[in-house]
């Protein structure tokens, strides 16, 4: 991202303005066909690697036994090798008798006296069994003692051929394929490999995959963050995603919105990775960047750039000679789902690994959802139970922006490019993300707050697993009214009464007391226009100042309700800018584009500003009857009511109820 005063940004948001620049968006399976056939997909070259270094590689060719395992006869049990017919007929009454043989066959001696009939030889368990000899007697079933002809062993049982003898080659052959080709190496192969004696392994070369960031705001993590500054968190997760299939990250940094500096950036790539993946600027004009540098290298460059996909429309695929050059769109959601989609099996094919294994869950889905028409949308859900019976999906609704929602989301489904949205209840095929999901045990629908963290934790403690999705308190009531949930947190208040939540409950729900939140107005410290001021005197200030700005709540929220009963239907500069959140209200304050603005005390806290009391908010949890004795439920109540419960809330500035 560039400032406004650079030329080529204002250029690029005029062209963005005039015109939808992906003249040549194509659907997800044209795009990967065309990318492709561009490309090599064969696994990469064999290399042999020690058995300490193999873990997690992929055998590139078959592995043949360069020993037999065990490599001789051996014995199982401890005992003595005899013949098994010398043993026919014994008995406890009539037990054979044999002499002994003057050796002892511990692990690791080679037998230097064969076992001819009427003899048996002591021998321990791996010992190697001698020749003449075809069975194991195990010593419980044997007595020694010294006879006029020397030691004998008398048998008590009769032995067949074959018993407790473990012949040579039966766990491994020599020559025997112990792995084949494609099989990704864990302890389990290499303790085969060990055993067959072979000390290296042939693996497939790891693909190596140059990562490389770009935008001026990007900041690695680990660094202050300036004014407008991005942690960089895409290549990060692309690394650690290019590990988890079988790649080998190169992580190239960050780069500059900058023509020469990405091409160069770019050659450095070409010349060490075996596959590009770059993140940022590929929307609008700023595709161009990409288009003009892969112009000026080898062809065929550009391949695909536009995919009718959301997240990811702005996805360029290329090639320079063979090797691929994936650009990634900036938002990280939109980057990950690419990635993973196009990226990915390009890793695993170079790799040696066979196709990702898809896991699908059928599920319904939870809410209406808009799509957007034209583009093939991918929704990321959680899954819960559904009061139906199987899954319900709830999407994060947090768009292609979020560096969470992949993270958070259980999985995903697609809204067709010819949809317009889905309805609640369409029945869905998830794609599970990570193959896997484990339904929480408590369900937590509605409004969030950081007191509930400190409770969830107390949970997650004692070993229960709690899903907390945020949609607002007026959401999760509507959830808990259908059943969808455990608990519905909610602060929501009746301008008509000046209660909270009571007047909000319906039958079937009760209504579980939670803590009060002080709500107030947030000035940075030391603002001489709000400082030494009660709360109600701070409104009057802001809202009587023409030089103060406002950042207000969006209408429906319980903050916003008490802020116009304040107001008294006066509209103070800035009323009009209404986030969702009490966090975004202490940003705007805390980074000057705003003056004041009303939020918990928490949170004024959490961002060091100013704060003149108000109100006290309650924050009530909503609870269908009908799950109320669910033993994940009555956790939860006991963790709210518990000693420890009540002062993790206090400490945050809460006050328990
Ligand atoms: N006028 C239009 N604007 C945009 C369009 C459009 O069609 N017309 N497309 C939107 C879509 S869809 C996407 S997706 C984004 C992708 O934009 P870019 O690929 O050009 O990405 P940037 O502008 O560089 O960044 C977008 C966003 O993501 C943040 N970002 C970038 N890199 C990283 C990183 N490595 N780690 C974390 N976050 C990153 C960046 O700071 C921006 O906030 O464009 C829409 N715009
Ligand atoms: O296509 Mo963009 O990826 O929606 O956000």
């Amino acid at each position: 991202m560039r400032s406004l005063t650079d030329p080529s940004l204002l250029e690029r948001i005029r062209r963005a303005a005039r015109q939808e620049q992906f003249l040549d968006v194509v659907p997800a399976e044209v795009a990967t066909a065309r990318f492709h056939v561009a490309i090599d997909l064969a696994p990469l070259p064999a290399e042999a690697v020690p058995l300490a270094a193999a873990l997690g590689r992929v055998v590139a060719v078959p592995v043949a036994a360069a020993a037999d395992a065990p490599p001789f006869d051996r014995a199982s049990m401890d005992g003595f090798a005899l013949r098994a017919a010398d043993t026919l007929g014994a008995t406890e009454a009539a037990p054979r008798r044999l002499r002994m043989n003057a050796e002892l066959l511990a692990c690791g001696v080679a037998p230097g006296i064969a076992v001819a009939p009427g003899t048996a030889t002591a021998i321990a368990t791996g010992g190697v069994i001698p020749r003449g000899a075809d069975a194991v007697v195990m010593v419980e079933h044997t007595e020694a003692e010294e006879g006029p002809e020397g030691p004998v062993v008398l048998v008590r049982r009769p032995a067949v051929a074959g018993q407790a003898v473990a012949y040579a080659g039966s766990d491994i052959a020599r020559g025997e394929t112990v792995l084949r080709a494609g099989t990704l190496v864990t302890s389990r192969e290499i303790g085969m490999l060990a055993a067959a004696g072979l000390a290296t392994v042939p693996v497939v070369r790891r693909p190596g995959v140059a990562i490389l960031s770009t935008g001026d705001e990007l900041v690695a993590p680990g660094q202050p963050l300036p004014t407008g500054g991005i942690y960089d968190s895409n290549a990060a997760i692309l690394a650690a995603a290019v590990t988890e299939h079988g790649g080998e990250p190169l992580p190239l940094g960050i780069f500059r919105d900058d023509e020469a500096t990405l091409e160069a950036a770019l050659r450095q790539a070409l010349d060490q990775a075996d596959l590009v993946v770059m993140s940022g600027g590929t929307s609008k004009g700023a595709g161009d960047v990409s288009h003009r540098i892969l112009s000026r290298l080898p062809p065929p460059g550009v391949l695909v750039h536009g995919v009718a996909l959301k997240p990811g429309k702005p996805l360029c695929l290329g090639a320079v000679g063979r090797t691929p050059v994936v650009v990634l769109p900036g938002f990280p959601t939109s980057a990950v789902f690419t990635f993973q989609e196009f990226a990915v099996p390009v890793i695993r094919a170079l790799a040696g690994l066979p196709a990702r294994e898809e896991a699908v869950a059928e599920a319904r889905l939870a809410v209406r959802t808009p799509s957007e028409a034209g583009r093939t949308e991918y929704v990321m859900v959680s899954l819960a139970e559904d009061p139906a019976g199987g899954l319900a999906a709830w999407p994060l609704g947090k768009g292609s922006g979020s560096v969470t929602a992949f993270s958070q989301a259980d999985g995903f489904f697609a809204i067709d490019a010819a949809e317009q949205g889905a309805a609640a209840g369409t029945p869905l095929q998830v794609r599970l993300i990570g193959g896997a999901h484990r339904l929480p045990e408590l369900t937590i629908i509605g409004s969030h707050c950081t007191g509930l963290d400190a409770i969830l934790d107390i949970l997650a403690a004692e070993g229960t697993r709690a899903r907390s999705l945020a949609v607002g308190s007026l959401g999760g009531l509507a959830a808990a009214k259908r059943g969808e949930c455990d608990l519905a947190p909610a602060h929501l208040l009746d301008p008509a009464s000046g209660a909270y939540n009571t007047p909000f409950l319906a039958p079937g729900l009760r209504l579980v007391p939670g803590w009060r939140r002080v709500q107030g107005v947030l000035f940075r410290p030391g603002d001489a226009r709000f400082e030494g001021l009660d709360g109600p005197a701070a409104v009057r200030r802001g809202a009587a100042d023409p030089d103060l700005l406002l950042v207000n709540r969006n209408a429906g929220s319980g903050t916003r309700i008490l802020l116009d009963g304040l107001l008294g239907g006066a509209r103070p500069p800035g009323y009009a800018n209404q986030p969702k959140s009490h966090n975004a209200v202490a940003a705007a304050v805390s980074q000057g584009r705003a003056d004041w603005g009303v939020a918990i005390a928490a949170v004024a806290g959490a961002y060091g500003l100013g704060f003149a009391p108000l109100a006290d908010e309650h924050y009530d949890f909503f609870l269908p009857e009908a799950r109320q004795d669910r033993p994940a439920v009555r956790a939860f109540l006991s963790a709210l009511a518990s000693a420890e419960g009540r002062a993790r809330l206090a400490a945050l500035g809460f006050t328990p109820a």
